[in-house]
């Protein structure tokens, strides 16, 4: 028998950039399209950093959600070395799901991340007693440090002892790309997991450079070499509820990615679930995309399952080969021009 199409609960996006003014336009009806919900990553121009610019970010998203389209941006706060135990009782009240760690240049909009962990201990030992997830860009910044290795180094020098000073604090480790990552979070004490992108699931470094340098393909972390890839595959579909879905769709106008000195992200609001589908039948695990989309990051925040069901048929369509974005820019998703495989059909 052929398989036609899965149906799934209605997944969550555990890892997204909106961005703010017109550009919400384009890219909250996408991630709604096909998500419930998704967690809203602080890193605009200024940072998100209090309960209150939270709550105006969230109506901001809300007022560009096609009518009609149910889904729900759960808020993070952008951790500084200025976040007082006051702001974390502030955001944990309003309903703010985390606090983000940046380490300070680490990645885009990240000039006002924290510079030293010490620096945040007050705000840490608050968030662990109530339960707030510290939400981790982990990759440390020396300028000595390979760019390839910049993850599993932050393993070892950061996140290790952080966890060791507050062992009940609740950690994501955003957006892993290393088989080291993907061992630590199976293999480490409780309370951590991490989301994973549909990026590194099915590309190497080699799709960003062979035959030529493909911006599309850069983002933070850096794809790394294949058995990295391997590694993150065979986490994601092994069940362990420690890891899930997490898209970090990053939208970047073309011509600052297309550029001398580009800029990191991948945007795959547009196909992201076709894109996931994708990487699990490659390893014949259709059947843990769902606890993976939708049941394993709902678990960790605490939230319920969403009740709707969504179905991906198995249907070839084609990519556009660029969105109209602000200021009658480009938005180029990843992919872009290329058949896909799977296909979102909507809500059930
Ligand atoms: N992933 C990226 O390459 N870029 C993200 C930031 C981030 O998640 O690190 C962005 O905001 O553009
Ligand atoms: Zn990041
Ligand atoms: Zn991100």
């Amino acid at each position: 028998m052929t398989l036609t199409h899965i149906d799934i609960i209605q997944p969550d996006d555990m890892h997204v950039h909106l961005r703010d003014g017109d550009a919400l336009n384009t890219v909250v009806p996408h991630t709604a399209r096909q998500f419930a919900r998704a967690m809203i990553m602080p890193n605009l121009k200024p940072p998100v950093t209090s309960a209150d610019m939270a709550a105006a970010y969230q109506t901001r998203i809300m007022a560009a959600l096609p009518e009609g389209v149910n889904f729900t941006p759960l808020m993070t706060l952008y951790l500084t070395d200025r976040t007082s135990p006051e702001d974390v009782n502030a955001a944990f009240n309003a309903g703010v799901k985390g606090f983000k760690l940046y380490p300070a240049g680490a990645t885009t909009n990240s000039d006002a991340g924290v510079t030293s962990l010490g620096r945040c201990s007050a705000a840490l030992e608050v968030m662990e007693a109530l339960g707030l997830p510290l939400l981790v860009h982990g990759e440390v910044t020396d300028v000595d440090i390979d760019i390839f290795d910049r993850e599993a180094i932050f393993i070892d020098r950061i996140l290790i002892p952080l966890r060791a000073r507050y062992p009940k604090l609740k950690v994501v480790l955003e957006h892993i790309t290393t088989r080291q990552a993907a061992e630590y979070v199976a293999t480490s004490e409780d309370g951590i997991a991490s989301t994973i992108t549909a990026h590194h699931l099915l590309y190497n470094r080699n799709a960003m450079l062979v035959g030529g340098i493909r911006p599309h393909y850069f983002c933070l972390p850096i794809l790394k070499r294949e058995s990295h890839r391997e590694a993150l595959i065979a986490a994601a579909a092994s069940g362990n509820p420690r890891f899930f879905l997490g898209t970090d769709s990053a939208p970047h106008a073309q011509h600052t990615k297309e550029n001398a000195c580009g800029c990191a992200g991948c945007y795959t609001a547009l196909h992201a679930m076709e894109l996931y589908a994708t990487a699990f039948e490659q390893v014949d695990a259709l059947d843990k995309l769902e606890g993976f989309s939708s049941v394993f990051g709902a678990q960790f925040y605490g939230l319920p399952l969403n009740a709707r069901k969504i179905r991906l048929l198995k249907e070839e369509w084609t990519l556009p080969d660029a969105l109209s974005f602000v200021d009658g820019q480009s938005l180029v998703p990843l992919n872009a021009g290329e058949a896909m495989g799977w296909k979102f059909a909507g809500i059930l």
